[in-house]
Formats: C-alpha cells, structure tokens, sequence
C-alpha cells in the first residue's frame, strides 16, 4: 500500500489537550470539530464575527465564542473552517497579527494555502486535518462511537511536531478510529475538488436530475421517477461503501447486473471521461480556483442564480412530499448529532 494510515494508537491525544484551540467558524465542520474537540477534553473556543448567525449555536452548546481576532490571540492552535473565499480577509485581518512564533495553523481544506491565497509565517506550523465527509456526519460519527476518515497535509514544520500535532487533532474529533492517512496540501486540494465537482456532487446530482427528467418526461409518475432515481441510490451506495462495487453487483439481481455492465458505459461516455480530464485541469491549472474567488467577490451572481434553478428543480416538489411520509428519513440539514 502507497499511503500511511494512522489510527487511535498512533495519536497523542495529550498534544491536543495540552493546546489552547481556536476554531474559526462554527458551520458544517466547525461545529463537529468544536463539539468533538471539547468532548475529548480540548480547551476550546470559538471566532465569530459580531452579528454572525452561528453565534447563538455554538453559545447554546456552551461553548466560548470570541471575536476571530480574540479567538486567535487567546489560541495557540487556529483552526479556520470558515467559507474557503473569506479564509483570506479572515486571515489577514483577524488571525495573522494575532499569530507568534511556535503557534499552529491549520486547515480542514487546502484551498487557500494550494492556491497562494494565503502565506503563513515560516515560524508557525501549518498543518490540515481533513476529513472526508460532511460536518453532520462527523459529528454524528463522533457521537455515536465511530469516526470519519480524515486526511491530515504538513505545509510547514518549525516546530518539528506537526504531524503529531495534526493527527492528535484528528483523534479527538474521531478520524483515527476510522483511519487517518497523510497527504500533501495539493493533493487533498485537487481530489477534492475534483471528487465534489465531478462524481460526488457535480456529477451525481446532474445524474439525478436528468435520470428524472428522462422518467417524468417520458410520462412516469414523479413518486416513482424519485424512488428509483434518488431515494434508491443510497441503497446501493451503500452496498458500494460496504464491499465495493463487486458487493452491488453480487446484491442486485443479474438483470439489474447485465445492465449496469452493458448500459453504464453508455451513459458514462469516453466523451464524459474527456470532460471529467478538463474538469481536473481547470482545478490543476488554477482556473476553477480564480472563477470562484471572482464568483464570490461579485456577490455570487452566477452562483444564487443556480442554486435558485436547483431548488425549483420538479424532484425537490416531489423528494419534500414523500419524505414527509418517511419520517426516519427526514432529518433537517441543521441537526448535529
Ligand atoms: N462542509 C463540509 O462538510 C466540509 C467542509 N470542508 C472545509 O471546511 C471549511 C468550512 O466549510 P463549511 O463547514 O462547509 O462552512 P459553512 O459554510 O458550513 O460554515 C462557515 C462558518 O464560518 C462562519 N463565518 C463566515 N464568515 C466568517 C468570518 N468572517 N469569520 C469567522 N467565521 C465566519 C459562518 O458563520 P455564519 O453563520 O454567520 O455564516 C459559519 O459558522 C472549508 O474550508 C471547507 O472546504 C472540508 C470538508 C468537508
Ligand atoms: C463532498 C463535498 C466536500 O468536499 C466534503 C463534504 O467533503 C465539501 O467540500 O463539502
Ligand atoms: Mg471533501
Ligand atoms: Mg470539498
């Protein structure tokens, strides 16, 4: 095997506990991080701006929130899990006059420090704990004894102690009980980007869309157009997540499995593969990265004009009237455990 995994055993937690860690954002992953954290016995608090929405949940957990400014003057170790396009205004104005020498900054994506977005000192250690799931799911992971894998990326090491450092953090939000593996900063960048846009997000949620389309369009019912396009797809996903794709294959019946063999390949087309490789270049050369920072900077238009698109997509209608009848199945986006 090319790459080092790292569990439980191999982690410090006391490098952790012994630091004084601020997170920077209280989102998706901050709060699973910060829950996490606090719960393994790391002294923690929180950035917020004055004003921020995320204020009174983390202030409802119990949890310490500071200005990000205060936050990093009072840390030792920053974590930033703010919005990658506001990670570098965060940066310069409230966490690098704030840094010292032997102090830690860390990420949980590469994105600004892949892309020269942001230029740490060469006297602080900067390190990236990554993990490979939604916050939800992290936290969640975390709660219920388990862990989600994480990557953990050494930028810079004065201290000699990153690593320890990084995979003591990933212990203590759960990624070393499922598996810890080191990688570079350009390498985690890349993927995942390149994961999201192209298969996990990007491309299975356009797969979806036009799945039903196909159905609905063709005169099927939308309930049904859901079921076999979207709601049945975490099925077999998770078969997939269990055993592969050989363990779907062996669990659907032959039919299901002669026409995946033969009509698969006609869906993914070479011409998608060409696709996916430019798709992978853009992120390589740094297009992507400079469309998205000028995206944000213009107030997102493109951006809410999609998203817009997508909520008024017909299976949203449909997804929200079945799953009304499901009640296992709909959990709000906003719960953390
Ligand atoms: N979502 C995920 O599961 C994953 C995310 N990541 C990475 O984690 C990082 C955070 O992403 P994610 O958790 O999705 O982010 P979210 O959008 O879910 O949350 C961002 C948080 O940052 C806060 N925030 C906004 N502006 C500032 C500011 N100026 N100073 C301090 N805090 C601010 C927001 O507050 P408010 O409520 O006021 O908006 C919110 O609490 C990113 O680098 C992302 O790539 C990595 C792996 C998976
Ligand atoms: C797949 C999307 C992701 O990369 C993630 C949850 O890991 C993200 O940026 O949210
Ligand atoms: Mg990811
Ligand atoms: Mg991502």
């Amino acid at each position: 095997m090319s790459v080092e995994i790292f569990y439980d055993d191999d982690a410090d937690l006391s490098i952790i506990q012994g630091r004084k860690v601020a997170v920077i954002g209280y989102g998706s992953q901050g709060h699973a991080h910060a829950l996490s954290l606090r719960d393994s016995g790391v002294d923690v608090r929180i950035g917020l701006p004055e004003g921020s929405k995320s204020r009174a949940k983390a202030e409802d957990e119990g949890l310490r929130v500071l200005s990000p400014a205060e936050a990093s003057k009072e840390a030792d170790l920053i974590m930033v899990l703010a919005p990658d396009t506001k990670q570098r205004a965060i940066y310069t104005e409230d966490i690098e006059p704030n840094l010292n020498a032997g102090d830690a900054l860390f990420f949980g994506h590469g994105f600004n420090i892949r892309y020269d977005l942001i230029k740490p000192p060469a006297n602080v250690d900067v390190a990236m704990v990554a993990p490979k799931g939604p916050g939800h799911l992290v936290r969640r992971q975390f709660v219920d004894g388990k862990g989600v894998p994480c990557l953990i990326a050494i930028e810079q090491d004065p201290s000699g102690n990153a690593q320890a450092i990084a995979l003591a953090y990933a212990a203590a939000i759960g990624g070393a009980r499922a598996g810890v593996i080191k990688t570079t900063f350009k390498e985690e960048t890349e993927t995942d980007l390149f994961g999201e846009q192209s298969v996990l997000c990007g491309g299975a949620s356009a797969l979806v869309q036009t799945g039903f389309e196909v159905l609905t369009e063709a005169g099927y019912a939308p309930e049904i157009a859901y079921f076999e396009v979207l709601h049945e797809l975490k099925l077999i996903v998770d078969l997939m997540y269990e055993g592969g794709i050989a363990r779907m294959r062996y669990s659907i019946s032959d039919t299901a499995e002669y026409g995946d063999l033969t009509r698969g390949p006609r869906v993914i087309t070479p011409e998608v593969k060409e696709n996916m490789k430019a798709i992978l270049a853009e992120i390589q050369d740094g297009t992507f990265a400079r469309e998205w920072v000028a995206e944000d900077e213009a107030d997102r238009p493109n951006f809410r004009k999609l998203q817009e698109a997508g909520e008024q997509h017909p299976i949203e209608e449909t997804g929200r009237k079945l799953r009304g009848l499901m009640s296992w199945v709909d959990r709000p986006i906003t719960e953390t455990a």
